[in-house]
């Protein structure tokens, strides 16, 4: 909290996108007694295990609430699943679709995660800050068009020139509920929130600004008339040079970074403010000297200005949980 306020604290804070989940034992324990992937994200006593599991192993600065970017979709009635081996499903939605969706049944539909969030902060100690999250609307579009995972999100894409006016309805619908949970989960104790856009990497210049700065912004804007104190980290995965720009047009307090960003421009991003990133999630697969050099070149680079320590995306099932212990110590061991 102290560095979403722009504070350089020696060592950084650290936590790690995915930090629960499958390369963890006790994780994939608690999903074989869940039954289905939704389950567990609407049962708050094994969403709060789980999202409790890596804090217990490794004493991260922050706990990312326990539930998924799609769970908005599923709260509007597209029949969400995930199914093993094949990632999320839904029934696509076309234009007619669009026009039919009914927002108003979200919040109560997604009234266990709030649940979840109060019983987390509670649970937690009070020095480890509590992260809501949700989609943004561009990369959660990108599923509801599609109904399954793409490598570059060409059916959303394609959609977007053939359908505008459905899609800017699509995004303008989704940044409404979305910013109606994000001010729940607030009101239900998380400290700061992330919005992922995951899939802002594929869009074009005139798109970018479009399908992912507006709708992020009209979600921030919206949040802070109602909450005006809300601490907001917006990840836009793969936006590059376009991040330039991103933290004054989104209005958010700090920037997630993924692994592509050159550490030079990181830092010059930093000088406008926090940035959250950005080793690469295989580093810590490798491990070895491939780790140690990723973590000491962003440490060396980043680390005299506001940064929160963090993958440049989620930690993948591969990842070896002592390797993870080695990247918390060697952050850790950064001295003043
Ligand atoms: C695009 C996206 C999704 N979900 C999410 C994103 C944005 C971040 C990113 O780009 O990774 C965000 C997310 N998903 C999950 C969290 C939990 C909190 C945390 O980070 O620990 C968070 C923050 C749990 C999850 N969400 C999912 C799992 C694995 C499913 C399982 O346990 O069976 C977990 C732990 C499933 C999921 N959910 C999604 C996909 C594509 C998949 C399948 C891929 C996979 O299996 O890793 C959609």
């Amino acid at each position: 909290m102290q560095v979403l306020d722009g504070q350089t604290l020696t060592p950084p804070p650290i936590w790690l996108m995915r930090q629960a989940g499958r390369y963890l034992p006790e994780y994939r324990q608690t999903r074989a007694a869940a039954g289905s992937f939704l389950d567990l994200c609407y049962t708050p006593e094994m969403a709060v295990e789980v999202t409790l599991q890596p804090i217990r192993r490794y004493g991260f600065d922050a706990a990312i609430l326990f539930s998924d970017i799609l769970v908005i979709p599923d709260a509007l009635d597209r029949n969400v699943r995930f199914e093993e081996g094949r990632g999320p499903l839904m029934d696509p939605i076309d234009p007619a679709g669009i026009l039919a969706l009914k927002p108003d049944q979200v919040i109560e539909h997604l009234k266990p995660v709030f649940e979840t969030v109060s019983r987390l902060r509670r649970d937690l100690p009070d020095e480890t800050t509590l992260l809501g999250f949700c989609g943004a609307p561009w990369t959660v579009a990108t599923y509801m068009i599609a109904g399954h995972g793409t490598p570059d999100q060409a059916p959303a894409r394609l959609f977007a020139y053939r359908h505008p006016e459905a899609f800017d309805h699509l995004l303008a619908l989704l940044a409404e509920v979305s910013a109606d949970y994000l001010v729940a989960q607030i009101d239900a104790g998380a400290d700061a929130v992330q919005i992922f856009d995951s899939w802002a990497g594929v869009l074009g210049e005139v798109e970018f600004q479009r399908y992912a700065v507006k709708p992020v912004r009209r979600m921030i804007d919206s949040v802070r008339a109602r909450r005006p104190q809300a601490k907001i980290i917006a990840f836009a995965k793969g936006a590059g040079i376009q991040l330039k720009h991103y933290r004054q047009q989104t209005d958010a307090d700090a920037i997630g970074l993924d692994w592509s960003v050159p550490l030079a421009f990181a830092a010059e991003l930093q000088k406008d403010g926090p940035v959250q990133g950005n080793l690469d999630p295989m580093r810590v697969v490798a491990g070895g000297a491939a780790l140690d050099d990723g973590i000491d070149a962003i440490l060396q680079v980043l680390g005299n200005g506001p940064l929160i320590f963090n993958l440049g995306h989620g930690i993948t099932p591969q990842a070896d949980p002592a390797t993870v212990s080695r990247l918390v110590e060697r952050v850790r061991r950064t001295a003043a």
